[in-house]
């Protein structure tokens, strides 16, 4: 079959056991109020994080724990927006993790945290990863809420649930669940060198993998169909690397892996309208711009004529890979 599984993926130690009680709040409401009072925020204004350097000048996306019913207070407003909050999960140490959107007086809010609002495609770039994967998907929970109100079928107010989890249409009994838009990335390989392209929208000098949004269709199919459409190649194989849940354009959820094309298939037929541009890149090009700092702006912002994603872009990963398979 076209599908190699890689037999064996190891994952980092796991506390998921220990966290599962906390997963309970999902469908406690009154467990999940009383949580929310104790529990951990990540704040949001119209859906850009809450960002602030640590006393090491390291950009961190700070959990406020200071109770926000306080904060809203001082500036005047509804305390019961804390119940607007969303469950996220829980943390690395058993509390529970929730994200709140705050529309309201930015310049306050930012003084009373002690941080600022910022975009969060800046934020991605100067958050460490597991804190810019949070910020994501707080932003993905968030905006879900927010773009979901009401029933698709009956045009009703939707009602949700104190963690978030879901929401329902009291009139046609619907249940709703935040969703991801399922995506395949793909790093092709020829043997020798691999696949990479840039997109119009690129910071210039950028490339990466090639990837694409799934149709009602396996991953398999959308690959083989990806890349026949963008670059004219046929797969030969296909292995599973890592996933990656990505907020742009909006929360996507992109499954990463290596293929391979015969070698001597190789030729390209760009599709311009997709791709800025596609090319073949050798394992000394590639190394080289493993090396470079991310994004490599040299004293007068000047970037390099290519270079690869940051580390938090689960692409750099497939090119490490691929680059260290190559020794
Ligand atoms: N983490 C990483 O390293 C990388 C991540 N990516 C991400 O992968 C994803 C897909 O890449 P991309 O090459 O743009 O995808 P595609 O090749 O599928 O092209 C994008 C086009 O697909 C259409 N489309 C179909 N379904 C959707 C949907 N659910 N949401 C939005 N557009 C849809 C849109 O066309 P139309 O407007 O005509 O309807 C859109 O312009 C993006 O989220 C991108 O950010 C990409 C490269 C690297
Ligand atoms: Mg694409």
């Amino acid at each position: 079959s076209l599908f190699k599984p890689k037999l064996v993926t190891p994952l980092p130690f796991s506390t998921y056991v220990s966290r599962i009680y906390l997963m309970k709040l999902k469908e406690d409401d009154d467990a999940c109020r009383e949580a929310l009072r104790s529990g951990n925020l990540m704040l949001f204004h119209k859906l850009a994080p809450l960002v602030r350097r640590n006393k090491h000048g390291v950009c961190q996306s700070p959990r406020i724990t200071t109770p926000v019913e306080q904060i809203l207070e001082k500036l005047g407003q509804d305390k019961q927006l804390v119940n607007e909050a969303v469950l996220m999960s829980s943390t690395e140490s058993n509390e529970p993790q929730f994200c709140l959107d705050v529309d309201l007086q930015q310049n306050g809010m930012e003084m009373l945290c002690g941080g600022v609002f910022m975009d969060i495609r800046k934020a991605f770039l100067m958050l460490r990863t597991p804190d810019a994967s949070m910020v994501a998907k707080g932003q993905a929970l968030l905006r879900w809420h927010q773009t979901h109100g009401f029933c698709s079928a009956t045009g009703h107010p939707t009602v949700r649930n104190q963690s978030g989890s879901q929401r329902v249409c009291p009139n046609s009994g619907i249940t709703y669940y935040p969703q991801m838009a399922p995506v395949v990335m793909a790093l092709v390989s020829d043997g020798s060198r691999c696949l990479l392209a840039r997109q119009s929208t690129f910071p210039p000098g950028m490339y990466s993998a090639l990837a694409g949004f799934c149709d009602v269709e396996t991953m398999e199919e959308a690959l083989r169909r990806e890349l026949a459409e963008e670059v004219g190649l046929e797969v030969e194989t296909l292995q599973y690397s890592a996933s990656q849940h990505w907020p742009f354009p909006q929360t996507s959820f992109l499954v990463a892996c290596h293929a391979t094309i015969s070698p001597d298939k190789t030729e390209l037929s760009v599709d311009k309208a997709e791709l800025e541009d596609a090319r073949w890149f050798s394992l000394e090009e590639i190394q080289a711009a493993l090396q470079m700092k991310t994004p490599p702006l040299n004293r007068r912002s000047e970037l390099p004529g290519f270079w690869v994603p940051p580390a938090v872009a689960v692409a750099r990963r497939l090119i490490q890979e691929w680059a260290d398979q190559q020794q």
